[in-house]
């Protein structure tokens, strides 16, 4: 156990109000969770703030409090922690708590709005064909090793996150993957984290409920790069608009990878089809199951990655070119009957949904249509909703608008919101069917005709469906096998 003065010793400004070699048995955010000789963290939150229930956590056993704003009362047994950021102050503090374990592992943290789960999901799977024990964090599930740990966010919170951290050290792992969100960078959930490498996928639409502009979306994921030490190194897709800006101020080696324009890593499409990728990448030509442009990039990034790791080059592109689809991305299932074939998506934003379309398009073959169904998520950025709905009409024969996650929100409200990015002349080919399930059964038994393609979009891995917070049992694959009687 560690006293406090320890887990401070990094924190430049503080205020310590109390016996600062007060033991802290554990670090804890929320105040229902507080155990005796704990140390409750007050953090200002985007629905309550924490210093609202520093008493609460007092009468629970917690006996220091780690806050911005010293409460009125401040009973004698207790120490106080006052730092202008309690946020912040708790990253470097949870690092210390379990002994800096990120220094322990290589840490690679990939940001983006699309394509973390894919790249660390690989990257994982690679470094372990290559013989290594890792550990993997991303939004579908943690991992050390073998072991799996379901997932609640897609970076845990800064407790949590050290804590898996200094298991997967504790398990021998030498390599630890992860997704390193906007929201995590803003809130500090990765500050006091030694990072060996950082990757930057693209930016576009998403989060701006979160966010509120663009620019700060922008920032928050720069925020990463800003961070980097020097001994880090920084890869970077140059062919997206932002991935210049993301690497002005970082201290990290600087490196790229592009499909357009001189790059670290050099890439280009030799074919693209159902069967897979054939590309050259570092002047190698080598082919790849995974499908679409996109997935071109996620490879690029991952193949820098291992090089910038230490890796052989020719043992890395052999080794990738057996790795498979993450789950819930771009997975398919055919129908054994008719052929009908069945595409699940986790495409949640419009760039994703034009992306897994517009592959879709260029692979398939003689008269099949594509049929898309898809909704967007309730309690989170409403702005993409009419812009997903056309987008999918655009690239699409048929389309179902249905329900994804609605959470506290109204299905039929947001099912009118995505209804007004329809263009009129695409009102003919839509239908709105709020139940996902039965929207997916439709598409497959009414709409589809035998060879048919059958994008669900926006779920992908999930296996629930969150609706006024309870999470039931929903799985899009489930439900298209069931459609498709296989
Ligand atoms: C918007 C957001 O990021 N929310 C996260 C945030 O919660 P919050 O700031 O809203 O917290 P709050 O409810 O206002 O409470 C403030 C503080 O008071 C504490 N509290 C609250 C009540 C109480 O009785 N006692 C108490 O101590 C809370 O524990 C918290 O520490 O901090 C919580 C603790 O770490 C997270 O669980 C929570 O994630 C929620 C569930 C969530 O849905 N987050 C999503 C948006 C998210 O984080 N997504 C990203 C990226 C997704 C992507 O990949 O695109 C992710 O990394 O998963
Ligand atoms: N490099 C990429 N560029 C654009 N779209 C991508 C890319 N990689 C994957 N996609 C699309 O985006 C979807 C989400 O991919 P993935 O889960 O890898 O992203 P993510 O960044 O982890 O998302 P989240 O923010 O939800 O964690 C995929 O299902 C696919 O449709
Ligand atoms: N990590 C993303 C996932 C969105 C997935 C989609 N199914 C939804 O519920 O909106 C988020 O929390 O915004
Ligand atoms: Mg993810």
């Amino acid at each position: 156990m560690k006293t406090l003065s320890q887990l401070t010793s990094t924190l430049k400004q503080k205020n310590i109000v109390g016996n600062a070699d007060i033991a802290v048995s554990e670090l804890i955010i929320d105040s229902r969770k507080v155990s005796e000789g704990s140390m409750f963290v007050a953090l200002k939150g985007t629905q309550v703030d924490g210093h609202a229930f520093i008493t609460k956590a007092i009468e629970l056993g917690a006996t220091s409090i780690l806050c911005e704003d010293l409460p009125e009362t401040q009973p004698e047994t207790v120490t106080f922690l006052q730092v202008p950021d309690a946020a912040e102050a708790l990253g470097y503090m949870a690092s210390e708590f379990y002994d800096n374990p990120s220094k322990k592992l290589k840490l690679v943290g990939i940001t983006g709005t699309n394509g973390k789960t894919t790249t660390v999901t690989l990257l994982f799977r690679l470094f372990r064909a290559l013989g290594y024990r890792c550990g993997l964090i991303s939004t579908v599930q943690n991992q050390i090793d073998e072991d799996v740990i379901p997932s609640t966010h897609t970076t845990p919170d800064a407790v949590n996150l050290n804590k898996l951290l200094a298991e997967m050290a504790q398990a021998g792992c030498t390599h630890a993957f992860m997704e390193v969100s906007s929201h995590s960078v803003v809130q500090h959930r990765i500050t006091g984290l030694s990072f060996t490498g950082g990757i930057f996928s693209n930016i576009t639409h998403d989060h701006l409920d979160f966010h509120g502009t663009f620019d700060n979306y922008i920032k928050a994921k720069k925020g990463f790069f800003d961070a980097l030490p020097k001994t880090a190194f920084a890869l970077t897709n140059i062919d997206d608009r932002r991935g210049g800006v993301m690497l002005q101020n970082t201290k990290a080696s600087i490196n790229t990878y592009s499909l357009e324009t001189l790059a670290t890593v050099k890439g280009r499409i030799i074919s693209d089809s159902i069967y897979g990728l054939q590309m050259e990448i570092d002047n190698q030509e080598i082919h790849f199951q995974l499908i679409g442009t996109f997935n071109a990039y996620n490879l690029m990034a991952i193949y820098g990655a291992a090089v910038l790791l230490g890796e052989d080059k020719d043992e890395v592109l052999m080794q990738m070119s057996a790795l498979q689809t993450a789950p819930g991305r771009f997975e398919q299932i055919v129908s054994a009957k008719d052929q009908k074939v069945g595409i699940v998506d986790y495409a949640h934003t419009p760039d994703a949904l034009e992306n897994v379309l517009k592959t879709i398009n260029q692979i398939k073959e003689g008269n099949q249509q594509v049929i898309t169904v898809v909704g967007c998520g309730g309690n989170r950025d409403a702005t993409k909703r009419p812009i997903m709905a056309k987008i999918a009409c655009e690239l699409s024969n048929k389309v179902i608008l249905t329900s994804d996650n609605p959470r506290n929100e109204d299905p039929a409200e947001i099912l009118e919101q995505m209804r007004k990015g329809i263009p009129p002349i695409d009102f003919k080919k839509t239908k709105i069917i709020e139940d996902r399930k039965e929207a997916i059964l439709l598409s497959v038994r009414e709409l589809a005709e035998a060879g048919d393609i059958i994008l669900v979009a926006g779920k992908g891995h999930e296996n629930y469906q969150e609706i006024k917070g309870v999470k039931h049992h929903f799985d899009d694959k489930e439900i298209l096998a069931e459609a498709f009687g296989n």
